[in-house]
């Protein structure tokens, strides 16, 4: 199993775990679960580095980043080697809740769904961040993000609590350099190469999601 993308000790780089994300996807256009994990592991302490009004967002996808990870680790392990096999193995064996939550509310299909559709939002607030100016704001940007993906699929109280977090996020400048990555330019440059390592990853998770028919596990 891959750990973390850095160590504690290790100065943190967002691209490093950029970086990561372009080891998910296999010759056959697979996507290894292991680096997607360590992926989001990265993100996650990202996150962290953010403040604890985020706590409870972090706290969430750890506890996903988790489940998988236990898959992974468990006797059944080799069936989680990437997105494809886990899908495969599940569906086969009647392991997913396809129309409501009963048996098995912690499938793997289930929760990579769910990571999934934050890595839209990502791709979303990637595309933003280029694309902004010095005077853009982050939590506007991240709002608008949201509110055209995980949003949709999050109740009332989440979307009030993730949109009083957001406006707490950095000015743009600072969180350039929370990336740790170089003056604005760099990260501008650094983002435009992220962009499609994550669009793949994100796309051939819903192709696949999207063939088997499971974009909607409750
Ligand atoms: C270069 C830019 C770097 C940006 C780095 C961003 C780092 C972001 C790290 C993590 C993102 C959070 C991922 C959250 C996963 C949420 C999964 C989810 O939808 N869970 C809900 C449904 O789960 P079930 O109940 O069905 O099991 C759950 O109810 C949600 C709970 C918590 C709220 C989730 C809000 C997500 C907001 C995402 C924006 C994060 C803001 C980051 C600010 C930079």
């Amino acid at each position: 199993m891959a750990d973390a993308v850095v160590s504690e000790n290790q100065k943190f780089s967002i691209k490093e775990v950029f970086d990561t994300f372009q080891l998910c996807v296999t010759e056959n256009k697979e996507v290894k679960i292991d680096q997607y994990v360590a992926g989001w592991r990265g993100l996650v302490r990202f996150l962290n580095s953010l403040g604890t009004v985020f706590y409870f967002i972090a706290k969430d996808a750890a506890s996903k980043i988790q489940i998988m990870v236990n898959y992974r680790n468990g006797e059944n392990g080799a069936q989680y080697a990437t997105i494809q096999s886990m899908v495969k193995y599940e569906l086969e064996n009647d392991l997913v809740d396809l129309t409501e939550k009963a048996s098995f509310p912690e499938s793997g299909c289930r929760t990579l769904l769910r990571l999934h559709r934050a890595l839209h939002w990502l791709e979303l607030f990637l595309e933003r961040l280029r694309t902004s100016t010095e005077d853009d704001k982050t939590s506007v940007m991240c709002s608008e993000s949201y509110n055209e993906s995980l949003a949709l699929f999050h109740p009332y109280m989440i979307r009030k609590a993730s949109g009083l977090a957001f406006c707490t996020l950095p000015r743009r400048y600072t969180f350039f350099e929370v990336m740790n990555v170089g003056t604005p330019d760099q990260v501008v440059a650094m983002l435009g190469e992220a962009l499609p390592l994550v669009s793949e990853v994100y796309q051939l998770t819903q192709d696949l999601y999207s063939k088997h028919n499971i974009l909607d596990i409750p």
